[in-house]
Protein backbone atom coordinates (compact mmCIF):
# COMPACT_ATOMS: atom_id res chain seq x y z
CA UNK A 1 0.00 0.00 0.00
CA UNK A 2 1.29 4.02 -0.86
CA UNK A 3 1.06 5.85 2.28
CA UNK A 4 0.16 9.44 0.56
CA UNK A 5 -0.13 11.36 3.91
CA UNK A 6 1.62 11.79 7.11
CA UNK A 7 -1.19 11.61 10.45
CA UNK A 8 -1.18 12.38 13.52
CA UNK A 9 -4.41 10.81 15.24
CA UNK A 10 -5.43 11.82 18.40
CA UNK A 11 -1.76 12.95 19.79
CA UNK A 12 -0.83 13.94 23.54
CA UNK A 13 1.93 15.94 24.05
CA UNK A 14 3.02 17.02 27.90
CA UNK A 15 6.47 18.83 28.14
CA UNK A 16 7.45 19.98 31.65
CA UNK A 17 4.28 20.59 33.38
CA UNK A 18 2.76 22.49 29.85
CA UNK A 19 0.01 20.29 28.20
CA UNK A 20 1.03 21.14 24.59
CA UNK A 21 -0.86 18.78 22.28
CA UNK A 22 -4.52 17.04 23.70
CA UNK A 23 -5.95 14.46 20.99
CA UNK A 24 -4.10 16.79 18.48
CA UNK A 25 -4.86 14.85 14.40
CA UNK A 26 -4.17 16.23 11.20
CA UNK A 27 -2.37 15.05 8.15
CA UNK A 28 -0.37 16.24 5.79
CA UNK A 29 0.05 15.28 2.05
CA UNK A 30 3.04 13.42 0.94
CA UNK A 31 4.96 15.51 -1.38
CA UNK A 32 3.28 18.50 -0.30
CA UNK A 33 4.08 21.95 1.41
CA UNK A 34 2.17 21.72 4.53
CA UNK A 35 2.34 24.97 6.52
CA UNK A 36 1.79 25.82 10.22
CA UNK A 37 0.63 29.03 12.12
CA UNK A 38 -0.37 30.14 15.23
CA UNK A 39 0.73 32.06 18.10
CA UNK A 40 4.06 31.59 20.18
CA UNK A 41 3.67 28.78 22.56
CA UNK A 42 0.91 26.91 20.99
CA UNK A 43 3.08 23.86 19.43
CA UNK A 44 4.28 24.54 16.61
CA UNK A 45 7.85 23.36 17.44
CA UNK A 46 6.68 20.53 19.16
CA UNK A 47 4.47 19.34 16.07
CA UNK A 48 8.22 19.47 14.18
CA UNK A 49 10.14 17.21 16.89
CA UNK A 50 7.35 14.74 16.77
CA UNK A 51 7.84 14.78 13.68
CA UNK A 52 11.55 14.52 13.32
CA UNK A 53 11.57 11.31 15.67
CA UNK A 54 13.24 13.93 18.47
CA UNK A 55 10.00 13.60 20.64
CA UNK A 56 7.80 10.60 21.40
CA UNK A 57 3.56 11.44 21.44
CA UNK A 58 2.17 10.69 25.03
CA UNK A 59 -0.29 8.73 23.38
CA UNK A 60 -2.04 8.59 19.95
CA UNK A 61 0.01 7.51 16.90
CA UNK A 62 1.73 9.58 14.21
CA UNK A 63 2.12 7.21 10.65
CA UNK A 64 3.26 8.03 7.58
CA UNK A 65 6.71 8.92 8.82
CA UNK A 66 8.85 5.33 8.15
CA UNK A 67 11.55 5.08 6.22
CA UNK A 68 11.58 9.29 5.19
CA UNK A 69 15.30 10.66 5.51
CA UNK A 70 14.25 14.09 7.26
CA UNK A 71 16.58 17.20 7.27
CA UNK A 72 15.44 20.13 9.76
CA UNK A 73 16.03 23.53 10.16
CA UNK A 74 15.91 24.79 13.34
CA UNK A 75 14.77 28.19 15.07
CA UNK A 76 18.40 28.54 16.12
CA UNK A 77 21.45 27.69 13.05
CA UNK A 78 23.26 25.27 15.60
CA UNK A 79 26.16 25.05 13.32
CA UNK A 80 29.52 23.47 14.31
CA UNK A 81 31.86 26.21 15.35
CA UNK A 82 35.49 24.82 14.93
CA UNK A 83 34.30 24.32 11.58
CA UNK A 84 34.56 26.84 8.16
CA UNK A 85 31.51 27.51 6.44
CA UNK A 86 32.41 24.71 4.00
CA UNK A 87 33.52 22.37 6.73
CA UNK A 88 29.59 22.72 8.09
CA UNK A 89 27.93 21.52 4.61
CA UNK A 90 30.82 19.04 3.94
CA UNK A 91 30.40 17.35 7.32
CA UNK A 92 26.47 17.48 6.79
CA UNK A 93 27.05 15.75 3.72
CA UNK A 94 29.67 13.17 4.35
CA UNK A 95 28.76 9.35 2.79
CA UNK A 96 25.27 10.72 1.80
CA UNK A 97 27.16 12.02 -1.73
CA UNK A 98 30.11 11.37 -3.31
CA UNK A 99 33.10 13.27 -2.83
CA UNK A 100 33.03 14.89 -6.40
CA UNK A 101 29.24 15.23 -5.76
CA UNK A 102 29.37 16.93 -2.32
CA UNK A 103 31.75 19.95 -3.58
CA UNK A 104 29.64 20.50 -6.86
CA UNK A 105 26.59 20.64 -3.90
CA UNK A 106 28.23 22.86 -1.64
CA UNK A 107 29.65 25.81 -4.40
CA UNK A 108 26.12 25.90 -5.70
CA UNK A 109 24.71 25.82 -2.61
CA UNK A 110 26.76 28.59 -0.93
CA UNK A 111 26.82 30.55 -3.65
CA UNK A 112 23.05 30.52 -4.38
CA UNK A 113 22.77 31.98 -0.32
CA UNK A 114 25.32 34.73 -1.18
CA UNK A 115 27.84 32.87 0.90
CA UNK A 116 30.91 31.12 -1.37
CA UNK A 117 33.09 33.89 -0.75
CA UNK A 118 32.91 32.70 3.17
CA UNK A 119 33.42 29.76 2.82
CA UNK A 120 36.74 29.64 4.46
CA UNK A 121 35.41 31.82 7.73
CA UNK A 122 34.19 30.39 10.67
CA UNK A 123 30.57 30.68 11.90
CA UNK A 124 31.57 33.44 14.57
CA UNK A 125 32.67 35.59 11.87
CA UNK A 126 28.88 35.30 10.07
CA UNK A 127 25.83 37.84 11.20
CA UNK A 128 22.86 35.91 12.44
CA UNK A 129 21.38 36.10 8.77
CA UNK A 130 24.39 34.73 7.58
CA UNK A 131 24.64 31.90 9.82
CA UNK A 132 21.00 31.23 9.39
CA UNK A 133 21.48 30.86 5.44
CA UNK A 134 24.21 28.92 6.12
CA UNK A 135 21.73 26.30 8.30
CA UNK A 136 19.15 26.12 5.40
CA UNK A 137 21.94 25.47 2.46
CA UNK A 138 22.39 22.51 5.13
CA UNK A 139 19.05 21.33 5.18
CA UNK A 140 18.53 21.95 0.95
CA UNK A 141 21.89 19.96 0.32
CA UNK A 142 21.14 17.42 2.30
CA UNK A 143 19.22 14.27 0.60
CA UNK A 144 15.57 14.67 1.97
CA UNK A 145 12.19 12.93 1.76
CA UNK A 146 10.82 15.33 4.43
CA UNK A 147 12.02 19.22 4.91
CA UNK A 148 11.45 20.12 8.21
CA UNK A 149 11.72 24.32 8.33
CA UNK A 150 11.03 25.99 12.34
CA UNK A 151 10.48 29.76 11.37
CA UNK A 152 13.37 29.19 8.36
CA UNK A 153 13.57 33.18 7.40
CA UNK A 154 13.17 34.96 10.49
CA UNK A 155 16.47 36.38 11.12
CA UNK A 156 16.49 38.23 7.22
CA UNK A 157 15.18 40.80 5.95
CA UNK A 158 12.13 41.09 3.36
CA UNK A 159 13.33 40.90 0.37
CA UNK A 160 16.00 37.77 0.96
CA UNK A 161 12.91 36.03 2.54
CA UNK A 162 10.79 36.57 -0.20
CA UNK A 163 13.50 35.09 -2.60
CA UNK A 164 14.01 32.30 -0.24
CA UNK A 165 10.40 31.33 -0.41
CA UNK A 166 10.89 31.45 -4.25
CA UNK A 167 13.68 29.27 -4.09
CA UNK A 168 11.95 27.04 -1.36
CA UNK A 169 9.17 26.32 -4.62
CA UNK A 170 11.76 26.21 -7.45
CA UNK A 171 13.65 23.57 -5.22
CA UNK A 172 10.34 22.04 -4.54
CA UNK A 173 9.02 22.18 -8.37
CA UNK A 174 12.12 20.76 -9.52
CA UNK A 175 12.04 17.41 -6.64
CA UNK A 176 8.51 17.67 -5.12
CA UNK A 177 9.16 16.58 -1.60
CA UNK A 178 7.12 16.72 1.49
CA UNK A 179 7.91 19.94 3.47
CA UNK A 180 6.30 21.06 6.58
CA UNK A 181 6.51 24.91 7.06
CA UNK A 182 6.18 26.87 10.95
CA UNK A 183 5.76 30.41 10.66
CA UNK A 184 4.66 33.48 12.14
CA UNK A 185 4.55 35.33 8.76
CA UNK A 186 1.09 34.79 7.12
CA UNK A 187 2.32 35.83 3.59
CA UNK A 188 5.19 33.19 3.86
CA UNK A 189 2.27 30.63 4.43
CA UNK A 190 0.35 32.06 1.55
CA UNK A 191 3.15 31.93 -1.18
CA UNK A 192 4.11 28.47 0.37
CA UNK A 193 1.17 26.65 1.67
CA UNK A 194 -0.80 24.01 -0.61
CA UNK A 195 -2.39 23.36 2.97
CA UNK A 196 -2.10 25.63 5.59
CA UNK A 197 -2.90 25.18 9.46
CA UNK A 198 -3.99 27.99 11.65
CA UNK A 199 -3.39 26.53 15.28
CA UNK A 200 -5.31 28.22 18.38
CA UNK A 201 -3.62 29.44 21.78
CA UNK A 202 -3.39 26.76 23.85
CA UNK A 203 -5.63 24.67 24.45
CA UNK A 204 -4.03 24.22 21.13
CA UNK A 205 -6.78 23.39 18.55
CA UNK A 206 -6.84 23.89 14.55
CA UNK A 207 -8.70 27.00 13.76
CA UNK A 208 -9.30 26.29 10.48
CA UNK A 209 -6.91 24.18 7.87
CA UNK A 210 -6.78 26.21 4.11
CA UNK A 211 -6.52 24.29 0.97
CA UNK A 212 -4.78 25.70 -1.50
CA UNK A 213 -4.15 24.40 -4.40
CA UNK A 214 -3.38 27.67 -6.20
CA UNK A 215 -0.27 27.30 -8.26
CA UNK A 216 2.28 28.78 -7.02
CA UNK A 217 3.23 31.10 -10.02
CA UNK A 218 0.00 32.97 -9.59
CA UNK A 219 0.40 33.63 -5.49
CA UNK A 220 0.87 37.32 -5.82
CA UNK A 221 1.86 39.67 -3.12
CA UNK A 222 -0.84 42.26 -2.72
CA UNK A 223 -3.41 40.30 -5.12
CA UNK A 224 -6.59 37.95 -4.77
CA UNK A 225 -7.26 35.45 -3.36
CA UNK A 226 -4.16 36.38 -0.73
CA UNK A 227 -5.32 39.20 0.13
CA UNK A 228 -8.90 38.34 1.69
CA UNK A 229 -7.15 35.20 3.06
CA UNK A 230 -4.68 37.26 4.97
CA UNK A 231 -7.04 39.07 6.08
CA UNK A 232 -8.90 36.28 7.62
CA UNK A 233 -5.50 34.65 9.36
CA UNK A 234 -4.80 38.05 10.55
CA UNK A 235 -8.21 38.60 12.47
CA UNK A 236 -8.03 34.74 13.89
CA UNK A 237 -4.31 35.13 14.70
CA UNK A 238 -4.98 38.69 16.34
CA UNK A 239 -8.30 36.88 18.53
CA UNK A 240 -6.09 34.95 19.91
CA UNK A 241 -2.89 37.26 20.38
CA UNK A 242 -5.31 38.44 23.04
CA UNK A 243 -5.62 35.77 24.97
CA UNK A 244 -2.41 35.91 25.98
CA UNK A 245 -1.95 40.09 25.62
CA UNK A 246 -5.66 41.18 26.55
CA UNK A 247 -3.98 44.42 27.21
CA UNK A 248 -2.93 44.96 23.30
N1 LIG B 1 11.38 21.16 27.13
C1 LIG B 1 10.30 21.78 27.56
N2 LIG B 1 9.90 21.68 28.86
C2 LIG B 1 8.80 22.28 29.29
N3 LIG B 1 7.97 23.01 28.52
C3 LIG B 1 8.32 23.15 27.22
C4 LIG B 1 9.49 22.54 26.67
N4 LIG B 1 9.56 22.84 25.35
C5 LIG B 1 8.48 23.62 25.09
N5 LIG B 1 7.74 23.80 26.20
C6 LIG B 1 6.49 24.55 26.30
O1 LIG B 1 5.59 23.98 25.39
C7 LIG B 1 4.80 24.98 24.76
C8 LIG B 1 4.90 24.83 23.25
O2 LIG B 1 6.23 25.14 22.85
P1 LIG B 1 6.63 25.22 21.30
O3 LIG B 1 8.07 25.59 21.26
O4 LIG B 1 6.21 23.98 20.62
O5 LIG B 1 5.72 26.44 20.82
P2 LIG B 1 5.76 27.25 19.44
O6 LIG B 1 4.35 27.35 18.97
O7 LIG B 1 6.75 26.65 18.51
O8 LIG B 1 6.28 28.67 19.94
P3 LIG B 1 7.09 29.84 19.16
O9 LIG B 1 6.19 30.33 18.06
O10 LIG B 1 7.28 30.89 20.22
O11 LIG B 1 8.37 29.26 18.67
C9 LIG B 1 5.31 26.31 25.28
O12 LIG B 1 4.41 26.74 26.29
C10 LIG B 1 6.65 26.00 25.88
O13 LIG B 1 6.91 26.81 26.99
Amino acid sequence: MIVRLIKFEQVHKTLGQTRVLGDFSFSAGKNKIFCIIGPSGCGKTTILQLLSGLEQPDAGRITGLAGLRVSYVFQEPRLLPWKTVAGNLDFALQDVVSPAEKQELIKSYLSTMGLYEYRDSYPKALSGGMKQRLAICRAFAFPHDLLLLDEPFKSLDMPLRLGLVRHVVKMWQAAPRTIVFVTHDIMEALLLGQRIMVLSARPTEILETIDLDLPHEQRNVGEEPLTSLYTKMLAMLETENKKYYPGL
